[in-house]
């Protein structure tokens, strides 16, 4: 039998928290033990609309939570703004992050990560739990040893705050780990319109389309000479995601450091 695993979860009436929560309620060895959310402050879980019969206590605010509560792991589904202040707390009470919240730099991961090895606690910050998107992202690696140009499209509902998303910048920044920095287009190639050519990450050009009915999607496009190479991953529903949030979970217990990204825990 495995061992039983703590946790909060901020964010729980989200359309990725309420996910969250049904993983947690169908686990065996995960017991829900508070949930914080920007409202309901001092409920029960099972008193807001749609949540299952879980007795475990809302709170909103994070450090209130975080000292009254014994905890293993925090799941965070919140904002950025949210996100990266609470890991911080979660860190500081030595409970174990699995954040999914998107909108983290790199200087906010480096300087989080020096944090979590002071502490010599496991954090994950993963801008994508499904496998899949793991596996463009990977696959998009491989091709850009071979095509230096490539421009990323990605496409998400209308609610999403954040652009680009995580995924894009994590893709972005992938690629440039194999790719030599290219400029593209033409030299002398002009915006007559302000973002036509999209956003860039060090000469990667990245675009963003919102629109209702979407999910999550993305297409990495590489160019060469007289060919295209199309890499596309699509979320359909936010339960493509909680495998990876179970994994996450499961494995920040073995950690003692930040880890950015679910492909550097993938067997
Ligand atoms: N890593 C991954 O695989 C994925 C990551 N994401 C990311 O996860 C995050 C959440 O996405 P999604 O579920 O779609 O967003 P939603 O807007 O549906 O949910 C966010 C929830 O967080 C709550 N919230 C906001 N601020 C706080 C706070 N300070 N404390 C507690 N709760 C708070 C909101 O409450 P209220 O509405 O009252 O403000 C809301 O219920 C985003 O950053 C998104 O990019 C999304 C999908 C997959
Ligand atoms: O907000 C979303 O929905 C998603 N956010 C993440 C991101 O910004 O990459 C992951 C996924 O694309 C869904």
């Amino acid at each position: 039998m495995k061992e039983e695993v703590r946790l909060i979860i901020a964010g729980p009436r989200g359309n990725m928290g309420k996910e969250a929560v049904k993983l947690v309620d169908e686990t065996e060895h995960f017991v829900l033990v508070a949930a914080v959310d920007s409202k309901n402050n001092g409920k029960q879980l099972r008193e807001l609309p749609g949540m299952p019969n879980i007795d475990a206590p809302v709170y909103d605010d994070m450090k209130t939570c975080l000292e009254e509560v014994e905890a293993d792991v925090l799941i965070d589904l919140t904002t950025p703004e949210a996100g990266k202040r609470h890991l911080e707390l979660a860190l500081d009470h030595h409970v174990r992050p699995v954040v999914g919240t998107t909108g983290f730099t790199d200087s906010d991961v480096k300087r989080l990560r020096e944090k979590a090895e002071e502490k010599e606690i496991g954090a994950i910050v993963a801008p994508n739990f499904a496998v899949g998107a793991i596996l463009m992202m990977k696959f998009s690696q491989m091709a850009a040893k071979y095509f230096q140009d490539v421009e990323i499209l990605e496409m998400h509902h209308d609610r999403k705050l954040d652009a680009p998303s995580g995924t894009a910048q994590k893709t972005a920044s992938l690629i440039n780990e194999v790719r030599p920095f290219k400029k593209q287009g033409h030299p002398e190639e002009k915006e007559e319109l302000i973002g036509a050519r999209g956003g860039e990450v060090e000469g990667i050009h990245i675009h963003s389309v919102r629109l209702p009915g979407l999910v999550a999607h993305q297409e990495v496009i590489f160019g060469g000479t007289g060919q295209t190479l199309t890499i596309r991953h699509d979320s359909m529903n936010r339960q493509s995601f909680m495998p990876g949030v179970k994994l996450a979970v499961e494995s920040v217990l073995q950690l003692k450091t930040l880890v950015y990204g679910l492909e550097n825990i993938m067997e």
